[in-house]
């Protein structure tokens, strides 16, 4: 049985930045993931965004499909449509989810948008795109605290250009509940988050566990209550290389649980054209950086074709771990080297 987990909470009212800037980094190193109070979001207007999700995932699925994501970015992906942790299950994860950004990046790595049509869902797209700002204003505050929490200029991350053209996702998904093959599968199966960050809402419905040591045998999962107006948020991989593994990308998963459950996933991914290297101060002669220096892009676009390849299985694609690129492949046999003990002052 899952054990319960008391995460951190982090106050972003609190007018001490530096000592709300010390607990994200403790809350980083111990488990990658934190609750974010006095976000400055309403409460009402959250309820809208869930209201509008609600609203386009009980379409008829032909209009749901019109929006299809043709390379599994933007758009919508049906049930069973690709799986996050293709080594854990065969077919599919157990959720529907559309893909949507404002990110206005001078070059298009990923589809347009798709919209789906106004006489449909009249004010979808303005709800929608309004998430979208109040989301990444609250993700860039975050990451400037993220800098003080690592000894840097509260604008490092904006100074190296990780949050130039910033590309960021609304991810709006919906797990169906009691369904017949419900048990054998996982509503999203076991993953870290490829990007900087991601803020997370959920509706209070149960299923989002972490697993903090993912070397640990057998695995230890952890529910993660829900707190109710607060965001998840958790570190991604790209936060993970650049500290050298001191902010952990926690892996994760969502049960299929008997109750219908919907969840917004907000993803901070950075620039596309900055790179990606671990920082200064958190490597030493004694801990070596442990990833080589990558651009954004090539780090997420390798990892969306690895794991919403269509087909859900690696083999399908011609990409194996194999041939992956280092930088995406697991870690080595035995895991990583154990990290150095850390002063956090
Ligand atoms: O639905 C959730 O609670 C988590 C979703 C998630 O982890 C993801 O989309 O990356
Ligand atoms: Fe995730």
């Amino acid at each position: 049985m899952a054990a319960d987990l008391k995460l951190p909470l982090i106050d972003l009212a609190s007018p001490d930045r530096a000592a709300t800037a010390k607990s994200i980094r403790q809350a980083c190193a111990d488990h990658g993931f934190f609750y974010v109070v006095n976000h400055g979001i309403e409460e009402s207007f959250l309820q809208q965004v869930f209201h509008e999700s609600r609203k386009f995932f009980a379409l008829p699925q032909d209009e749901k499909m019109k929006l299809e994501s043709k390379t599994d970015n933007r758009g919508y992906s049906p049930l069973l449509s690709h799986t996050l942790d293709s080594s854990s299950q065969v077919t599919g994860d157990l959720h529907e989810g559309i893909f949507l950004t404002c990110a206005k990046v001078r070059y298009s790595y990923f589809n347009a948008n798709q919209w789906p049509e106004e006489e449909l869902l009249p004010c979808w797209r303005t709800t929608m795109e309004s998430y979208y700002e109040k989301m990444l204003a609250v993700g860039k505050n975050l990451i400037s605290l993220m800098a003080l929490a690592l000894g840097l200029d509260d604008l490092f991350f904006e100074k190296i250009g990780a949050m130039h053209e910033t590309l960021a996702y609304i991810r709006l998904l919906h797990y169906p509940g009691k369904t017949l093959d419900a048990s054998s599968r996982l509503g999203a199966s076991p993953h870290s988050d490829f990007g900087m960050a991601t803020l997370l809402l959920t509706d209070g419905v149960p299923g989002l566990q972490i697993c903090r040591d993912k070397d640990r045998h057998p695995q230890l999962w952890e529910d993660v209550p829900h707190v109710a107006g607060a965001l998840i948020f958790n570190v991604g991989d790209l936060l993970e290389r650049w500290t050298n593994c001191l902010f952990r990308s926690t892996m994760h998963r969502v049960l299929a649980t008997e109750q219908e459950r919907y969840s917004i996933a907000f993803f901070i991914n950075g620039d596309p054209d900055c790179m990606v290297e671990c920082l200064e101060s958190c490597c030493s002669k004694e801990n070596p950086p442990r990833f080589p220096a990558i651009r954004g892009a090539d780090y997420l676009q390798e990892h969306i074709t690895a794991i919403y390849s269509r087909g859900n299985s690696i083999g399908d694609t011609g990409i194996s771990w194999g041939n992956l690129p280092p930088s995406l492949r697991p870690p080595q046999e035995g895991g990583y080297p154990p990290l150095p003990f850390i002063d956090w002052g």
